[in-house]
């Protein structure tokens, strides 16, 4: 079972309605790792606002999506054409495409001035400006929604509710399109929308359009197929956390193969600040969030793999 939250519970627990929330939100996170949460910030407007910005993008003609595409880039800023990335090494590079745009630091923070990757400079198409604000827009809105979520959990741990919320005042915190088209002619079972995989960070917040599609692996072996429809998330932990909580949180495997329908989803993967120390508690390892999520992007981005001599 998948645990179903009501965000409202999260702030005023003691509603008649709540039950348990800590208990279910700690299942969640130590046992399936996924959880969906109702009743956010986020209202179903804001999603169909946001999800009808990328189906605009990505129906645009191939040459003028290929304008911000980001293998031309160092950096993970913009589109992703099919094929640009390989989640999984034994399975082939994803059908999917994206459109991925990060935090940007104020010009007066004193980081800016080092033109640190993490922070790349988003790249925007032109001539959409409602594009760009309707992301913009929702990227601050998934950011609280995210930290809300995280204290939450902090405190069903047993822990100080800033335990993990003080490090994320310059996140690396990505938002992403996803866009699957009908899973194509050619596909076979090494083609996927997205491969297995783990998210990479601590926590990620996902919209989706409703249709099916994401497959969730099941301790003991298994898929459970998870949707939500606009308005209501799926979410997930990532590697970063699971390191950070000496295994307690789970990063879980899942997927998509692909149907015969389009589908669009919008992860918002929440990322620390780069200079967080995500190592096991107790241990005397230093683990740079920034490290991590290099080193994980060097290995999926195809452009960032052939840079680093890999394939
Ligand atoms: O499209 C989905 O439902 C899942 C996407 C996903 O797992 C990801 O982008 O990391
Ligand atoms: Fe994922």
């Amino acid at each position: 079972m998948i645990p179903r939250i009501d965000a409202a519970c999260l702030t005023d627990p003691d509603h008649a309605r709540c039950g348990d929330v800590s208990a279910q939100m700690l299942e969640a996170a130590t046992d399936v790792g996924f959880m969906t949460v109702h009743n956010t910030a986020l209202c179903r407007a804001d999603v169909e606002a946001v999800l009808e910005a990328y189906r605009s993008f990505f129906h645009l003609p191939r040459a003028q999506k290929a304008k911000i595409d980001m293998a031309a880039t160092g950096s993970n800023r913009g589109w992703g054409a099919p094929g640009a990335e390989r989640v999984d090494p034994d399975a082939n590079p994803d059908f999917k495409q994206v459109f991925d745009m990060g935090f940007e630091l104020p010009a007066t923070d004193p980081l800016a001035a080092h033109g640190l990757k993490y922070y790349a400079p988003n790249r925007w198409p032109d001539g959409m400006p409602e594009f760009r604000a309707t992301l913009e827009a929702y990227y601050a809105k998934a950011l609280d929604v995210s930290m809300l979520l995280l204290r939450a959990l902090a405190r069903a741990m047993g822990q100080p509710e800033d335990s993990f919320g003080a490090a994320f005042d310059r996140p690396m915190a990505l938002l992403r399109g996803n866009f699957y088209p009908e899973r194509p002619d050619w596909a076979g079972a090494k083609d996927f929308g997205i491969a297995t995989h783990t998210d990479y960070g601590c926590l990620t917040l996902l919209a989706t359009d409703g249709t099916p599609g994401l497959e969730v692996r099941r301790r003991g072996g298994g898929w459970i197929p998870l949707s939500a429809p606009p308005g209501e998330f799926i979410v997930n932990f990532g590697e970063m956390l699971e390191m950070w909580t000496g295994g307690r949180v789970r990063a879980t495997p899942h997927r998509v193969v692909g149907t015969t329908a389009e589908r669009i989803s919008v992860p918002l993967f929440f990322n620390p600040n780069y200079d967080t120390n995500v190592a096991p508690p107790g241990s005397d390892q230093v683990i740079l969030a920034g490290d991590h999520l290099s080193r994980r992007y060097d290995e999926t981005y195809v452009h960032l793999a052939d840079k680093t001599g890999r394939t």
